[in-house]
């Protein structure tokens, strides 16, 4: 646990309405700054007045929140805004794996947001007055196999299709990696920039070097309502308009991308039933278009029957079915037997809390672990009795394309 040098606890937090700043993301002054942007909407964020790695094991949702607690809790707080968002706010990345290291969490040391036209400028300690240079280029990217090649990934989605149809699970989410290297460090700020322009329906983030534009929003707290968009069934993106309707619809009448997704929609209203006086489901998915890829997309909301925080709603959540599996343990042994990989923050919750324990978190997705000039891109895709090996290898690759085109341009 650290408080950052020159600020002293109890932290001093002011919150001030500012003028339209334009592009968020313009303002930001760092190179590894902090991320939830939507529509141009959301908060970015730098420096860091606290952080804490949060310790692995299955309490470690909750550690964090008493963490926060303890610091927001003796923080002396000037916030005239007054908004889900406003005062002091965390970003955190927590690892797919429970067990594993990586969980952090974040208190900036300014926040810069917007919501519904109103903009606020947070800060913890002194005022900064951080000089903006612009992000550079980080040249020419290479590409290499991440723990498999694709030959072996497509057997291992071939071995995790046999266990279904053995009767061991009925889906596992295999995911695969890719490694690529700079010419020289890469600015976070770019690949910002070029994800919230490309995918502005997806959430775009940054919290400690995970970097993506993810679609999934696994729970969003304003007050006693949450909302969730449950993902899961896929198809690439047509050539021609017919092209795309018809594939549209293909994947709305797959039976198997429909069972596909009614695995991820029922863990999710397993996980929010015992936390809600009302839950809504919708019965049908729809449609969600995205420059890369079609899904289906069910849209929850709820209404909490007591004061949980958006962290304990995560805490409940995670692994849904559409990044881990149905039945949750037994995917998640296949995962580990079969993909060979550490996910690090992939597949994990990503986001923000304030204090009153609203906030915002996604599936990280269409993600990479950015390091220097290195980074690790992620894809995954739910399998099923019938997947089709090269099917879902296309799937994936069609996937990595975000994070690969957010490097590239
Ligand atoms: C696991 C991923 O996507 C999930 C979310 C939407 C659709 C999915 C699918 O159709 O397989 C996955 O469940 C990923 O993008 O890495």
């Amino acid at each position: 646990m650290s408080v950052a040098l020159g600020l002293t606890r109890p932290l001093v937090v002011r919150t001030t309405l500012v003028g339209d700043p334009g592009d968020l993301l313009a303002r930001l002054p760092e190179a590894a700054p902090y991320a939830w942007i939507r529509r141009g909407e959301g908060l970015v964020a730098w420096g860091e007045a606290a952080r804490v790695a949060v310790p692995p094991g299955p309490g470690r949702f909750d550690w964090a929140r008493r963490w926060l607690s303890a610091i927001l809790g003796e923080a002396h707080v000037d916030d005239g805004v007054g908004v889900p968002g406003s005062g002091p706010v965390a970003f955190g990345s927590f690892t797919f794996d429970p067990d594993a290291h990586g969980s952090v969490l974040v208190v900036p040391q300014v926040v810069l947001a917007r919501r519904g036209g109103r903009a606020w400028l947070t800060t913890v300690g002194d005022e900064h007055l951080d000089l903006v240079t612009p992000p550079a280029d980080p040249g020419r990217i290479r590409y290499g196999d991440g723990s498999l090649t694709a030959p072996e990934w497509e057997h291992a989605v071939a071995l995790a299709v046999r266990q279904i149809r053995s009767g061991r699970l009925e889906k596992a989410v295999l995911a695969r990696d890719l490694t690529a290297v700079a010419e020289r460090p890469i600015d976070v700020r770019l690949l910002l920039s070029r994800l919230a322009s490309r995918y502005p329906e997806c959430y775009t983030f940054s919290c400690a070097g995970l970097v993506g534009a993810t679609p999934e929003l696994l729970v969003r707290r304003t007050g006693e309502t949450i909302e969730s968009l449950v993902l899961a069934g896929t198809v690439s993106r047509g050539t021609s308009q017919a092209d795309d309707d018809a594939r549209g619809a293909g994947l709305f009448a797959s039976e198997k991308d429909r069972y596909e997704h009614t695995c991820a929609v029922e863990s999710v209203r397993e996980a929010l039933a015992p936390l809600c006086a009302e839950l809504t489901v919708p019965t049908e998915p729809e449609l969600l278009v995205l420059p890369n890829v079609q899904h289906l997309a069910s849209p929850v909301t709820g209404r909490l029957a007591d004061g949980a925080s958006v962290l304990d709603v995560v805490a409940a959540m995670h692994p849904t079915a559409a990044v881990g599996g149905t039945p949750t343990h037994t995917a998640l042994d296949v995962i580990r037997e079969l993909e060979g990989m550490d996910r690090a923050g992939y597949a994990g919750p990503v986001g923000w809390i304030d204090a009153r324990g609203d906030g915002e978190w996604g599936i990280a997705l269409r993600c990479a672990q950015i390091e220097g000039p290195r980074a690790r891109l992620f894809a995954g895709c739910g399998i099923m009795g019938d997947s089709d090996p090269a099917a879902e290898l296309a799937e994936a690759q069609a996937k990595l394309r975000v994070m690969q085109y957010a490097l590239e341009g």
